[in-house]
């Protein structure tokens, strides 16, 4: 939490976790108990960082490139947007940050951890999200919520052994900082999801 009384909470997870689904729902309960929100994403949130983002999710590239734009548009975020919000007092919640570095550009491409340590020093400053939704789900299910549901990008056309890396990854930054993290069973009903996670969210903010 800032000085200001402001919380920092990202949401995080392999693709088709349910993040989106239930974003909105802790928007508008932190919103009914009177926080101003600011309801942001990763990559993304800028004019820069969103055209760093559609570069992201459509060109090929290798995972050094992936590391530094990802980074290069979560230093635009952060300074244009993140931190001048905690600043106002907002509670901003940010659909993936840089868990999800660790995870895919990490564990899922296996791209040095020491080097993705560095950048996020550089980059963060030593600022990390106060609480962490983590949506835990097997690759299997969550590709077939996707296919349900839409077109893959680039990095959902990745093998179920990719995602394995990256969910392993996320439990690794889990068992990291588990003072940060609140781990959601995404494997349960939307219902079911949405109770875990309005409670994390209570027990951080109160
Ligand atoms: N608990 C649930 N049970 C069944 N279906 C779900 C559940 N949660 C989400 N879904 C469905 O799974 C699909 C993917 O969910 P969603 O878009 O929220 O995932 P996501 O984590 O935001 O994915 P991405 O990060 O790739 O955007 C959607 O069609 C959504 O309706
Ligand atoms: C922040 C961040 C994201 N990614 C990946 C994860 C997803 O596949 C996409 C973003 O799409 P979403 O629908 O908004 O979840 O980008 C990544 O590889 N590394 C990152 O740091």
């Amino acid at each position: 939490m800032t000085s200001s009384g402001a919380f920092f909470i990202s949401f995080e997870g392999i693709d088709g976790a349910g993040k989106s689904s239930h974003i909105e729902a802790v928007h508008e309960a932190l919103q009914q108990r009177g926080h101003r929100v600011l309801l942001t994403r990763e990559p993304g949130g800028t004019e820069l960082a969103e055209q760093l983002r559609a570069l992201f999710l459509h060109q090929s590239m290798d995972a050094l490139t992936e590391a530094l734009l990802v980074f290069a548009a979560r230093r635009d975020h952060l300074c244009q947007r993140i931190l001048p919000a905690l600043s106002r007092g907002e509670t901003v919640l940010c659909d993936r940050f840089t868990d999800a570095t660790f995870a895919y550009q990490g564990a899922g491409r296996g791209f040095d951890l020491a080097v993705l340590r560095q950048l996020e020093t550089w980059v963060q400053d030593g600022r990390q999200p106060d609480l962490t939704l983590w949506f835990d789900l097997p690759p299997d299910v969550a590709a077939a919520r996707r296919a349900a549901a839409r077109a893959p990008d680039r990095l959902e056309r990745e093998d179920l052994a990719f995602f394995e890396r990256v969910r392993e990854g996320y439990a690794q930054r889990f068992a990291e900082q588990p003072a940060r993290f609140a781990r959601v069973d995404s494997a349960a009903s939307m219902d079911a999801v949405r109770a875990q996670v309005l409670q994390a969210v209570a027990d951080k903010v109160g």
